[in-house]
């Protein structure tokens, strides 16, 4: 049975629309007057425990209402929501042990504390074994190299550093499955990197099961394994990260730079984006046609002198998805 299971969820949430004055605020003590946002609509997926999922989708989607879901702060309207054998909602402490959560924009932190008699805290409040305790925290500084900042306040350390020691703390209890919203949010590549690799080592050595959400498809890309999309609060793609690239993307794009070059190409599974005279770039499905049929086609029509493949890129399949919707 999978780790997590979402089976026909709904979320709405009642708007009010109460206008200002006091007529308003009579007429509203005898009649309801609000409207109804569905954020999330007949929802269903399932994870295996292990896997890396990046859960992608515009703003308003409906992902960080799907992730309060599962991590029971927010109550479905209708549908069954189970993780690891509970209904978060309804066992919030035990479902806590077993998640950790990292809201980018909110902190678990404490501001005029240093990183090290924070994780001592963590270790209290989540009752953490004292041998388990050591064996982490020295595993994750070491990982996401800690150590230079563990004795400085957390209002001292930069936005990376703060982050870096944000998921330690959700990771002190060994948790099977975390939850990322938008981790790498405002940070520098290299610290971007640092978390990107971090969260690659956490599920090969620990098996944890990550379901991230974030605006940054390189995080997708570097990441996880399998993508959701959600849009209008509905489901549009689940599949690999390969198969996600290739449904949405306009393919692979190939240039060839030839020596002398004899014909221009005429195979309608190749669009021609640009030919010059000793030059051609053209874009291809490799489902329709593969790298070495290709390259076969061109050294017919020329002497090839170098080539350039660019693959289906990330940011561009996420672009075609918003404008075309589910396929
Ligand atoms: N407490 C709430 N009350 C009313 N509407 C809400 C509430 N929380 C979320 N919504 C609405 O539900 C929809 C989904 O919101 P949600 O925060 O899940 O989107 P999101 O995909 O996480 O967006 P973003 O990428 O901008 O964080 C939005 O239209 C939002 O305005």
């Amino acid at each position: 049975m999978s780790l997590i299971q979402v089976a026909d969820v709904n979320k709405e949430f009642r708007i009010n629309r109460r206008q200002k004055g006091v007529a308003s605020s009579l007429r509203a003590l005898f009649k309801r007057d609000y409207s109804i946002k569905h954020a999330v609509k007949d929802l269903s997926f399932e994870i295996d425990e292990g896997e890396v999922v990046g859960y992608i989708g515009s703003n308003g989607a409906g992902k960080s209402t799907t992730i309060k879901m599962l991590s029971g702060i927010l109550v479905p309207t209708s549908g069954s929501v189970v993780v690891d054998d509970l209904v978060p909602y309804k066992n919030r402490k035990v479902n806590a042990r077993k998640i950790g959560v990292v809201f980018g924009q909110r902190t678990q932190l404490y501001w005029n504390l240093p990183m090290e008699e924070t994780f001592d805290l963590y270790k209290k409040i989540y009752k953490i074994d004292a041998a388990e305790f050591k064996r982490n925290v020295d595993f994750f500084v070491e990982l996401l190299e800690m150590q230079p900042f563990l004795r400085t306040p957390v209002r001292q350390l930069s936005l990376g550093q703060r982050m870096r020691a944000e998921l330690v703390v959700s990771l002190l209890h060994d948790p099977k499955i975390l939850y990322l919203d938008e981790p790498t949010i405002g940070l520098d590549i290299l610290v971007k990197q640092k978390i990107r690799k971090f969260i690659r080592q956490l599920n090969q050595e620990k098996n944890t099961t990550v379901i991230l959400t974030t605006h940054d498809m390189d995080d997708i890309d570097q990441i996880c394994h399998r993508v959701i999309t959600i849009e209008k609060g509905e489901k549009i793609f689940d599949g690999s990260l390969d198969l996600f690239k290739h449904t949405y993307s306009v393919g692979h794009q190939l240039t060839v730079n030839f020596k002398v070059k004899y014909n221009d190409i005429t195979d309608p599974r190749l669009k021609v984006l640009d030919s010059q005279e000793n030059r051609i770039t053209v874009l291809f499905k490799k489902e329709e046609i593969s790298v070495t049929e290709c390259l076969a086609m061109m050294s017919e029509i020329g002497e090839i002198e170098d080539i350039k493949i660019k693959e289906p890129d990330m940011e561009e399949a996420v672009e075609n998805l918003y404008t075309v919707g589910s396929i």
